[in-house]
Protein backbone atom coordinates (compact mmCIF):
# COMPACT_ATOMS: atom_id res chain seq x y z
CA UNK A 1 0.00 0.00 0.00
CA UNK A 2 1.36 2.98 -0.18
CA UNK A 3 1.10 6.03 2.21
CA UNK A 4 -0.38 8.86 1.94
CA UNK A 5 1.56 11.56 0.95
CA UNK A 6 1.19 14.62 3.90
CA UNK A 7 2.48 17.70 3.93
CA UNK A 8 6.04 17.65 5.38
CA UNK A 9 5.04 19.35 9.24
CA UNK A 10 6.88 22.71 8.48
CA UNK A 11 5.31 23.25 5.58
CA UNK A 12 4.26 27.03 5.27
CA UNK A 13 0.73 27.43 5.34
CA UNK A 14 1.51 30.03 2.12
CA UNK A 15 4.09 29.78 -0.45
CA UNK A 16 4.03 31.78 -3.22
CA UNK A 17 6.64 31.77 -5.82
CA UNK A 18 7.30 34.74 -8.19
CA UNK A 19 3.33 35.33 -8.44
CA UNK A 20 2.62 37.78 -11.39
CA UNK A 21 -0.45 38.98 -12.71
CA UNK A 22 -0.52 41.06 -15.56
CA UNK A 23 -3.56 42.90 -17.19
CA UNK A 24 -2.58 43.91 -20.63
CA UNK A 25 0.89 46.18 -20.48
CA UNK A 26 -0.08 46.54 -16.31
CA UNK A 27 1.56 44.15 -14.18
CA UNK A 28 -0.22 44.73 -11.25
CA UNK A 29 1.72 41.72 -9.18
CA UNK A 30 4.86 41.31 -10.69
CA UNK A 31 7.06 38.21 -9.36
CA UNK A 32 5.74 38.37 -5.73
CA UNK A 33 7.40 35.56 -3.55
CA UNK A 34 6.14 34.89 0.26
CA UNK A 35 6.23 32.39 2.58
CA UNK A 36 4.19 32.13 5.94
CA UNK A 37 4.26 29.81 9.03
CA UNK A 38 0.99 28.38 10.45
CA UNK A 39 -0.80 31.03 12.41
CA UNK A 40 0.90 33.54 10.67
CA UNK A 41 -0.67 37.35 11.42
CA UNK A 42 0.70 38.89 8.06
CA UNK A 43 -0.39 42.64 6.77
CA UNK A 44 0.19 43.66 3.12
CA UNK A 45 0.36 47.26 2.76
CA UNK A 46 0.93 49.78 0.03
CA UNK A 47 -0.21 52.78 -1.89
CA UNK A 48 -3.69 52.53 -3.67
CA UNK A 49 -2.88 50.10 -6.67
CA UNK A 50 -0.10 48.56 -5.56
CA UNK A 51 -1.69 45.32 -6.37
CA UNK A 52 -2.56 44.71 -2.56
CA UNK A 53 -6.44 42.78 -3.82
CA UNK A 54 -5.13 41.34 -6.52
CA UNK A 55 -2.83 39.33 -4.84
CA UNK A 56 -5.70 38.57 -2.15
CA UNK A 57 -7.60 37.03 -5.65
CA UNK A 58 -4.94 35.36 -6.87
CA UNK A 59 -4.54 33.30 -3.81
CA UNK A 60 -8.27 33.05 -2.93
CA UNK A 61 -8.16 31.63 -6.97
CA UNK A 62 -10.94 34.09 -7.78
CA UNK A 63 -7.93 35.22 -10.55
CA UNK A 64 -5.07 33.38 -12.04
CA UNK A 65 -1.46 34.34 -12.27
CA UNK A 66 -0.02 34.98 -15.47
CA UNK A 67 3.13 32.95 -13.94
CA UNK A 68 3.97 31.53 -10.26
CA UNK A 69 2.82 28.86 -8.23
CA UNK A 70 1.13 28.66 -5.14
CA UNK A 71 0.94 26.36 -2.35
CA UNK A 72 -1.19 25.84 0.61
CA UNK A 73 0.28 23.67 3.81
CA UNK A 74 2.60 22.29 0.69
CA UNK A 75 0.40 21.48 -1.59
CA UNK A 76 0.70 23.05 -5.02
CA UNK A 77 -2.97 25.06 -5.85
CA UNK A 78 -1.96 27.21 -8.44
CA UNK A 79 -4.37 25.65 -10.85
CA UNK A 80 -6.96 24.67 -8.15
CA UNK A 81 -10.77 26.24 -8.39
CA UNK A 82 -11.81 28.83 -5.76
CA UNK A 83 -14.52 26.43 -4.70
CA UNK A 84 -11.69 23.85 -3.66
CA UNK A 85 -9.47 26.52 -2.24
CA UNK A 86 -11.94 27.68 -0.15
CA UNK A 87 -12.78 23.75 1.08
CA UNK A 88 -9.32 23.10 1.57
CA UNK A 89 -9.26 25.91 4.12
CA UNK A 90 -8.59 29.42 2.34
CA UNK A 91 -11.33 32.07 3.24
CA UNK A 92 -11.92 36.00 2.58
CA UNK A 93 -13.88 38.75 3.37
CA UNK A 94 -14.25 42.00 0.69
CA UNK A 95 -13.93 45.38 0.75
CA UNK A 96 -17.72 45.49 0.63
CA UNK A 97 -18.84 43.10 2.87
CA UNK A 98 -20.45 40.19 1.10
CA UNK A 99 -23.90 40.09 3.14
CA UNK A 100 -27.25 39.30 1.77
CA UNK A 101 -29.81 41.56 3.35
CA UNK A 102 -32.59 39.66 2.71
CA UNK A 103 -31.57 36.62 4.83
CA UNK A 104 -31.43 36.40 8.24
CA UNK A 105 -28.18 36.96 10.23
CA UNK A 106 -28.18 33.48 11.30
CA UNK A 107 -28.80 32.49 7.65
CA UNK A 108 -26.12 34.52 6.61
CA UNK A 109 -23.74 32.38 8.42
CA UNK A 110 -25.39 29.19 7.67
CA UNK A 111 -25.56 29.46 4.15
CA UNK A 112 -21.28 30.37 3.90
CA UNK A 113 -20.56 27.62 6.03
CA UNK A 114 -22.79 25.28 4.13
CA UNK A 115 -20.25 23.51 1.27
CA UNK A 116 -17.93 22.90 4.55
CA UNK A 117 -20.12 20.95 6.94
CA UNK A 118 -19.32 17.13 6.27
CA UNK A 119 -22.96 16.67 6.43
CA UNK A 120 -23.99 19.30 3.43
CA UNK A 121 -26.25 17.48 1.56
CA UNK A 122 -29.94 17.57 1.80
CA UNK A 123 -29.93 20.51 4.22
CA UNK A 124 -32.83 22.76 3.28
CA UNK A 125 -34.43 18.86 3.49
CA UNK A 126 -33.65 18.08 7.09
CA UNK A 127 -34.76 20.00 9.90
CA UNK A 128 -32.22 18.05 11.98
CA UNK A 129 -29.54 19.01 9.50
CA UNK A 130 -29.94 22.56 9.37
CA UNK A 131 -29.55 22.55 13.37
CA UNK A 132 -26.28 21.28 12.88
CA UNK A 133 -25.73 23.92 10.50
CA UNK A 134 -27.50 26.55 12.75
CA UNK A 135 -25.49 25.36 16.01
CA UNK A 136 -22.27 25.51 14.09
CA UNK A 137 -23.63 29.39 12.56
CA UNK A 138 -24.15 30.18 15.90
CA UNK A 139 -21.00 30.04 17.49
CA UNK A 140 -19.49 31.87 14.70
CA UNK A 141 -22.20 34.54 15.50
CA UNK A 142 -20.78 34.44 19.08
CA UNK A 143 -17.01 35.08 18.11
CA UNK A 144 -18.18 38.19 16.32
CA UNK A 145 -20.53 39.53 18.85
CA UNK A 146 -23.79 39.29 16.91
CA UNK A 147 -25.31 36.42 18.48
CA UNK A 148 -28.17 38.54 19.81
CA UNK A 149 -29.09 39.94 16.51
CA UNK A 150 -28.60 35.92 14.61
CA UNK A 151 -32.88 36.38 13.68
CA UNK A 152 -33.07 39.57 12.65
CA UNK A 153 -32.74 40.44 8.65
CA UNK A 154 -29.28 41.45 7.65
CA UNK A 155 -30.45 44.33 6.06
CA UNK A 156 -31.15 46.00 9.42
CA UNK A 157 -27.49 45.53 10.39
CA UNK A 158 -25.03 48.64 10.67
CA UNK A 159 -21.68 49.25 8.36
CA UNK A 160 -19.68 47.87 11.21
CA UNK A 161 -22.30 45.18 12.20
CA UNK A 162 -22.34 44.11 8.42
CA UNK A 163 -18.36 43.60 8.61
CA UNK A 164 -19.01 41.72 11.29
CA UNK A 165 -21.03 39.48 10.21
CA UNK A 166 -18.96 38.65 6.58
CA UNK A 167 -16.11 38.15 9.06
CA UNK A 168 -18.29 35.25 10.67
CA UNK A 169 -19.11 34.05 7.25
CA UNK A 170 -15.50 33.61 6.36
CA UNK A 171 -15.17 31.95 9.19
CA UNK A 172 -18.06 29.46 8.95
CA UNK A 173 -15.66 27.30 7.00
CA UNK A 174 -13.25 26.91 9.89
CA UNK A 175 -10.73 28.41 7.50
CA UNK A 176 -6.66 27.49 8.11
CA UNK A 177 -5.82 30.57 6.10
CA UNK A 178 -8.21 34.14 6.29
CA UNK A 179 -7.79 36.69 3.86
CA UNK A 180 -8.82 40.02 5.07
CA UNK A 181 -9.41 42.91 2.80
CA UNK A 182 -9.24 46.27 4.45
CA UNK A 183 -11.56 44.89 7.48
CA UNK A 184 -11.64 48.22 9.35
CA UNK A 185 -12.65 50.24 6.59
CA UNK A 186 -15.19 52.65 7.32
CA UNK A 187 -15.32 51.51 11.15
CA UNK A 188 -16.01 53.97 13.77
CA UNK A 189 -13.25 53.79 16.96
CA UNK A 190 -15.38 51.59 18.93
CA UNK A 191 -15.97 49.07 16.09
CA UNK A 192 -12.06 48.95 15.25
CA UNK A 193 -11.51 47.90 18.94
CA UNK A 194 -13.74 45.12 18.91
CA UNK A 195 -12.61 43.92 15.24
CA UNK A 196 -8.99 44.32 16.98
CA UNK A 197 -10.77 42.09 19.83
CA UNK A 198 -12.09 39.50 17.65
CA UNK A 199 -9.00 38.61 15.40
CA UNK A 200 -6.76 38.97 17.95
CA UNK A 201 -8.38 36.34 19.88
CA UNK A 202 -8.94 33.77 16.70
CA UNK A 203 -6.54 30.49 17.22
CA UNK A 204 -3.42 30.21 15.88
CA UNK A 205 -4.57 27.43 13.29
CA UNK A 206 -6.08 30.16 11.86
CA UNK A 207 -3.16 32.20 9.61
CA UNK A 208 -4.54 35.42 8.36
CA UNK A 209 -3.54 38.12 5.62
CA UNK A 210 -4.69 41.16 6.10
CA UNK A 211 -4.54 43.82 3.57
CA UNK A 212 -5.54 47.26 5.62
CA UNK A 213 -4.63 50.87 5.15
CA UNK A 214 -5.34 51.56 9.02
CA UNK A 215 -1.18 51.14 10.19
CA UNK A 216 -2.74 51.10 14.21
CA UNK A 217 -4.81 47.98 13.01
CA UNK A 218 -1.42 46.90 10.94
CA UNK A 219 0.40 47.27 13.68
CA UNK A 220 -1.45 45.43 16.76
CA UNK A 221 -2.82 43.05 14.81
CA UNK A 222 0.05 41.75 12.34
CA UNK A 223 3.76 40.38 13.65
CA UNK A 224 4.77 40.44 9.88
CA UNK A 225 4.33 43.22 6.80
CA UNK A 226 4.77 42.71 3.33
CA UNK A 227 5.10 46.42 1.33
CA UNK A 228 3.86 46.49 -1.99
CA UNK A 229 4.33 48.93 -4.67
CA UNK A 230 3.97 49.12 -8.41
CA UNK A 231 3.13 45.17 -7.66
CA UNK A 232 6.62 44.23 -6.23
CA UNK A 233 7.88 43.36 -2.61
CA UNK A 234 9.02 46.51 -1.24
CA UNK A 235 10.01 45.41 1.67
CA UNK A 236 9.17 41.97 3.92
CA UNK A 237 9.75 41.59 7.25
CA UNK A 238 8.40 42.19 11.13
CA UNK A 239 6.15 44.77 11.43
CA UNK A 240 8.23 47.23 13.17
CA UNK A 241 11.06 46.94 11.38
CA UNK A 242 8.74 47.38 8.16
CA UNK A 243 6.82 49.98 8.66
CA UNK A 244 10.08 51.99 9.73
CA UNK A 245 12.02 51.48 6.97
CA UNK A 246 13.00 54.49 4.94
CA UNK A 247 11.41 53.14 1.43
CA UNK A 248 8.84 52.57 2.71
CA UNK A 249 7.75 56.13 4.59
CA UNK A 250 9.83 57.61 1.25
CA UNK A 251 6.90 55.13 -1.19
CA UNK A 252 3.78 56.46 1.07
CA UNK A 253 5.29 59.86 0.89
CA UNK A 254 5.05 60.20 -2.89
CA UNK A 255 1.51 58.86 -3.48
CA UNK A 256 -1.78 60.18 -2.24
CA UNK A 257 -3.83 61.23 0.69
CA UNK A 258 -4.49 57.42 2.09
CA UNK A 259 -0.64 56.69 1.78
CA UNK A 260 0.29 60.03 3.46
CA UNK A 261 -2.29 59.22 6.25
CA UNK A 262 -1.18 55.46 6.63
CA UNK A 263 2.64 56.82 6.36
CA UNK A 264 2.14 59.40 9.44
CA UNK A 265 0.12 56.71 11.49
CA UNK A 266 3.13 54.73 11.07
CA UNK A 267 5.71 57.11 12.24
CA UNK A 268 3.57 57.20 15.34
CA UNK A 269 2.87 53.55 16.07
CA UNK A 270 6.28 53.22 15.35
CA UNK A 271 7.66 55.87 17.56
CA UNK A 272 5.49 54.90 20.58
CA UNK A 273 7.02 51.60 20.41
CA UNK A 274 10.31 50.69 22.71
CA UNK A 275 13.47 50.79 20.91
CA UNK A 276 11.89 52.22 18.22
CA UNK A 277 14.15 54.34 17.22
CA UNK A 278 16.72 51.73 16.29
CA UNK A 279 14.72 50.14 13.58
CA UNK A 280 16.75 47.49 11.79
CA UNK A 281 15.13 47.48 8.17
CA UNK A 282 15.34 44.52 6.02
CA UNK A 283 14.63 44.54 2.34
CA UNK A 284 13.70 41.94 0.63
CA UNK A 285 14.68 41.36 -2.81
CA UNK A 286 13.27 39.23 -5.57
CA UNK A 287 14.01 36.04 -3.98
CA UNK A 288 11.17 34.03 -1.86
CA UNK A 289 10.48 35.97 1.67
CA UNK A 290 10.28 34.19 4.55
CA UNK A 291 7.48 36.70 6.69
CA UNK A 292 8.34 35.02 10.29
CA UNK A 293 8.15 38.14 12.42
N1 LIG B 1 -9.59 43.24 -13.53
C1 LIG B 1 -8.69 44.21 -13.78
N2 LIG B 1 -8.48 44.64 -15.02
C2 LIG B 1 -7.57 45.61 -15.28
N3 LIG B 1 -6.82 46.21 -14.33
C3 LIG B 1 -6.99 45.80 -13.06
C4 LIG B 1 -7.93 44.79 -12.73
N4 LIG B 1 -7.88 44.60 -11.37
C5 LIG B 1 -6.96 45.46 -10.90
N5 LIG B 1 -6.43 46.18 -11.91
C6 LIG B 1 -5.38 47.19 -11.81
O1 LIG B 1 -4.29 46.57 -11.14
C7 LIG B 1 -3.65 47.48 -10.25
C8 LIG B 1 -3.66 46.90 -8.85
O2 LIG B 1 -5.01 46.93 -8.39
P1 LIG B 1 -5.39 46.43 -6.93
O3 LIG B 1 -6.85 46.60 -6.76
O4 LIG B 1 -4.83 45.08 -6.69
O5 LIG B 1 -4.60 47.47 -6.02
P2 LIG B 1 -4.73 47.71 -4.45
O6 LIG B 1 -3.34 47.79 -3.93
O7 LIG B 1 -5.62 46.70 -3.84
O8 LIG B 1 -5.39 49.14 -4.41
P3 LIG B 1 -6.41 49.79 -3.31
O9 LIG B 1 -5.61 50.04 -2.07
O10 LIG B 1 -6.85 51.04 -3.96
O11 LIG B 1 -7.54 48.81 -3.09
C9 LIG B 1 -4.43 48.81 -10.38
O12 LIG B 1 -3.74 49.62 -11.29
C10 LIG B 1 -5.76 48.37 -10.91
O13 LIG B 1 -6.35 49.41 -11.68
Amino acid sequence: MTPAKTAAPSAPVLDLAHLTRRYGSLTAVDGVSLRLPAGARHAVIGPNGAGKTTLLNLIAGTDRADHGTIALNGTDITRTATAKRSRLGIARSFQQPAVISELTVLDNVVLAGWPHHPKRRGAWRSPSRYRLHTESAGRHLETVGLADLAHRPAATLSHGQRRMLDLAAALAGDPRLLLLDEPAAGLTDGDIGRLLGILGGLPDSVAIILVEHHVEVVAQLSTSVTVLAAGRVLVTGPTREALAHPEVRDAYHNTGTTAERARDDAAETVAAEPGAEDPVPRVAGPSTTDARG
